[in-house]
C-alpha cells in the first residue's frame, strides 16, 4: 500500500511532561487508521504535531513524501491535510453556511466558488436544512458533522477526526459511521481517535495504541484491542506501559 503520511520519531514536551515519545507510524493511501488509549495517552497531541498546531521537539512528519516541518497548521491544509477538533468551535454568530465557506477559501479565492461548496459539504453530512441557520444554535451532533463539513470544504486527502462520535447520541452513531465510510469511498485517508472502541474497531482498517505518549501496538484492529498493556492501560494500571 502506498505510503501518504509518516511520523518519524516524533517527541513533544510540554515543559517537564513529555506528551509524546518517539512516535513513528505509517499511514497507506486510503486506510483508515484508528488511534485508541487512555485519557491523556497523548492522541490529541499527536494530531496537533501533524497538522501543525502543536510544534514537534524532535522527529519529522512527511505527507505524500513532503516534509512537513516547521510548516503551519494553514499551509498544511492547502497541502491537503486538516483535522477536526474533539470539541468543535465554529464561528457562533455565522451561520452553517458562512462557516464552511470560510473553510472552502483556503482553497478558493472566488467567493461564488467557495459558498457552492461549502454547501455541497453540507449537504454531504446531511446539515443541508441548517444553511441558512446561525450555527449558535447547533446541537453537538450538529456541531460534530460541521466541523467534518468544514474540513471536507478544504478538499483534504487526509482527514484527521477527534472523537467525531463523543457526545453523538447513540440513536445517531451508525449516521456518523456511514458518513465516514462515505468519506473514504471518496478516496480520503482517515486518522480517527475514538473512545467508542466497538465502533471504531468496526469501521478502521488497523489501529495504533498508545498509552504514555508512546505506542504500544498497531495491527489490526482485532489483534489490538486484544493487547494486554491497552487492556490493563484502560483499567488503570499506572505500570501498564512499563
Ligand atoms: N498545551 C498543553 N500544555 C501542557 N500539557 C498538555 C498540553 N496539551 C496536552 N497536555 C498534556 O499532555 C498529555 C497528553 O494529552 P492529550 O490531550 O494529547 O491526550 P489524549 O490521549 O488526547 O487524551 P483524551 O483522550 O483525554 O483527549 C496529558 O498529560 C495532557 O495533560
Amino acid at each position: 500500500m502506498e505510503t501518504i503520511l509518516q511520523t518519524s520519531g516524533v517527541s513533544v514536551r510540554f515543559g517537564g511532561l513529555t506528551a509524546l515519545n518517539d512516535v513513528s507510524f505509517s499511514v497507506g493511501r486510503n486506510e483508515i487508521l484508528g488511534i485508541v488509549g487512555p485519557n491523556g495517552a497523548g492522541k490529541s497531541t499527536l494530531f496537533g504535531a501533524i497538522c501543525g498546531d502543536v510544534a514537534a521537539n524532535a522527529g519529522d512528519i512527511h505527507l505524500n513524501g513532503l516534509s512537513l516541518a516547521g510548516k503551519p497548521s494553514h499551509e498544511i491544509a492547502r497541502l491537503g491535510l486538516i483535522r477536526t477538533f474533539q470539541t468543535p468551535r465554529p464561528f457562533a454568530s455565522m451561520t452553517f453556511h458562512d462557516n464552511v465557506t470560510i473553510a472552502a477559501l483556503t482553497r478558493t479565492n472566488d467567493i461564488h466558488e467557495a459558498r457552492a461548496r461549502g454547501e455541497a459539504a453540507l449537504v454531504r453530512v446531511g446539515l443541508s436544512h441548517c444553511l441558512d441557520r446561525p450555527s449558535s444554535g447547533a446541537s453537538t451532533g450538529q456541531r460534530k458533522r460541521l466541523d467534518i463539513a468544514r474540513a471536507l470544504a478544504t478538499e483534504p486527502d487526509v482527514l484527521l477526526l477527534d472523537e467525531p462520535l463523543g457526545g453523538v447520541d447513540p440513536g445517531s452513531v451508525a449516521e456518523v459511521i456511514d458518513l465516514l465510510r462515505q468519506i473514504r469511498s471518496h478516496g480520503m485517508t482517515l486518522l480517527v481517535i475514538e473512545h467508542n472502541l466497538e465502533a471504531l474497531t468496526g469501521i478502521a482498517d488497523r489501529l495504533i495504541a498508545m498509552t504514555l505518549g508512546q505506542i504500544i501496538a498497531d495491527g489490526a484492529p482485532a489483534e489490538v484491542m486484544r493487547d494486554e498493556r491497552l487492556v490493563r492501560a484502560y483499567l488503570g494500571d499506572d505500570d501498564a506501559a512499563a
